[in-house]
This record gives structure tokens, C-alpha cells and sequence, in this order.
């Protein structure tokens, strides 16, 4: 078996960069959000997000993440305004998650991490696929939210309870009729700037947009997420947990603001 990249000790974030040279690049991603040195962009449109239901498909183990995927054949699950030009179509959503409540997102907020953080993709109707899309540099969006210890969370109580049938890597189990709309919180005031998948083949192709407004997930509801293993049926398994990449250089980039 190839010594594929994942988040242990010898597989980890660290390691990428000698199969993955886009490690080194100098748009890389995720980053830690300095909101001071965050500028108020006035020229930013308001983020318009149209999902329906219809689209969403299948909750996967894909033996670093789960992911819920949505049919992106027409434009009835889109992105359109913010900082994009065009309209993007939503292909998927997943987490990031740590071991524990005190670690867990990607992206940082004031050197802050959160327990959790979803990323909702999509993928520039310029191109004729996500796949074609991913390798471009205005190719996908990502939506970041982060997930912060509180009230239980019944819209991602919906996800989670999906969560038993796709405990292994490579198991995956029909979900439809999800809104993912409700995942997301009431402000839709973000942060942006042009980085790069935060896995392999970590593609330089991604504008983030990364919310302020945080969305509440409980203790017991992170534990669910923790329920899941890396490893697939049979195989000695291995909890899914602290899959997230640590914050990258900035590299002189320049974090923008929707809000004052
Ligand atoms: N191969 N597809 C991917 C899609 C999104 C991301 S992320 N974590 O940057 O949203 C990573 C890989
Ligand atoms: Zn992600």
C-alpha cells in the first residue's frame, strides 16, 4: 500500500511537500486571518448563495474527510456575487476537525482556532467541470465557516446522524433533500483572498471566503464527528481526527474585507 498522504506522523502535513511541490507555492492555504490587517473593501459585492435541496446526493467517507456531494449538471446550486466573477456551482461540502474541542479548523482567526470548520465548493461554470476547473486559478470558491462549541446544532444534527453508515474509509450512503443553505449563519459578512486547496494536490486555484459569523455545534455533536476512522472496514482502524492543515505563509498576500 502507498504511503498516501493523510494527517499522521508520518503521512502528515509536513510531509506533502515532497510528492506535492504546490506546498511551497506562494498562495497557499489556509492561512491565519490578522483581522486587524484585514481591509474593508468597498467594491466587494454581497455574497449571493442559491442551493436547492434537489442537488444533494451522497454523504462519503473519503478516508480524510466525509463529504456530502450535490449534483452540479445546471446552475440550480450556486455562488454568485462576492468577491467571484460568474457563477460557481456547488459540488460539495465537508470538515475539518481536531481531537479535541481546542483545536480542529484550517483557517485561524487572530491566531484562534476553532473546534471545527465546513468548506463548502464549487467550481467556475467558465470551465466545463470541477475537475477542469480545480487546476485553474480562478477555478473554485470555498465558503469557510467555522464551528464554535454551544448549542447543539439540529441542521448539522441532520448530517451527523448520517454519519453511522459511512463510519469507514470509502463507505458512502444516499443523502438527499439536504438544504445546505442551512448550514450557513444568519451574516454573511466574510473575509477573502486567493489561496489554494488545503489537501493534495493543494492546486493554487481556490478564492476563499471565509465567513466572520460563526455557526454552533455542541460537544457531544464534535464527539460524532470523531466517531469516524481514516481507515477502511477490517483494516486496524485509526479515529478520523485532527485532519486539518496548519496555517501558511502569507507570502505578501492581501486579506480583504466585505464589512467595516
Ligand atoms: N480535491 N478536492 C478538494 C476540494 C476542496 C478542498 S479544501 N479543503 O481546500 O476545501 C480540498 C480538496
Ligand atoms: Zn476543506
Amino acid at each position: 500500500m502507498s504511503n498516501a498522504w493523510g494527517y499522521g506522523p508520518t503521512n502528515g502535513p509536513d510531509t506533502w511537500m515532497e510528492r506535492f511541490p504546490n506546498a511551497k507555492g506562494l498562495r497557499q492555504s489556509p492561512i491565519n486571518i490578522v483581522t486587524k490587517e484585514a481591509q474593508f473593501d468597498p467594491s466587494l459585492k454581497p455574497l449571493k448563495v442559491k442551493y436547492d435541496p434537489y442537488n444533494s446526493r451522497d454523504i462519503l467517507n473519503n478516508g480524510q474527510s466525509f463529504q456530502v456531494d450535490f449534483v452540479d449538471d445546471t446552475d440550480s446550486s450556486t455562488l454568485t456575487g462576492g468577491p467571484i466573477c460568474g457563477t460557481y456551482r456547488l459540488n460539495q461540502f465537508h470538515f475539518h476537525w481536531g481531537a479535541s474541542d481546542d483545536r480542529g479548523s484550517e483557517h485561524n482567526v487572530d491566531g484562534a482556532q476553532f473546534p471545527c470548520e465546513l468548506h463548502l465548493v464549487h467550481w467556475n461554470t467558465k470551465y466545463s467541470s470541477f475537475r477542469e476547473a480545480a487546476d485553474k486559478d480562478d477555478g473554485l470558491a470555498v465558503i469557510g465557516v467555522f464551528l464554535k462549541i454551544g448549542a447543539p446544532n439540529p441542521q448539522l444534527q441532520k448530517v451527523l446522524d448520517a454519519l453511522d453508515l459511512v463510519k469507514t474509509k470509502g463507505k458512502q450512503t444516499t443523502f438527499s433533500n439536504f438544504d445546505a443553505k442551512t448550514l450557513l449563519p444568519h451574516s454573511l459578512d466574510y473575509w477573502t483572498y486567493e489561496g489554494s486547496l488545503t489537501t493534495p494536490p493543494l492546486l493554487e486555484s481556490v478564492t476563499w471566503i471565509v465567513l466572520r459569523e460563526v455557526i454552533s455545534v455542541s460537544s457531544v455533536q464534535m464527539a460524532k464527528f470523531r466517531s469516524l476512522f481514516f481507515t477502511g472496514e477490517g483494516e486496524p482502524q485509526i479515529s478520523m481526527v485532527d485532519n486539518y492543515r496548519p496555517p501558511q505563509l502569507l507570502q505578501g498576500r492581501q486579506v480583504r474585507a466585505s464589512f467595516q
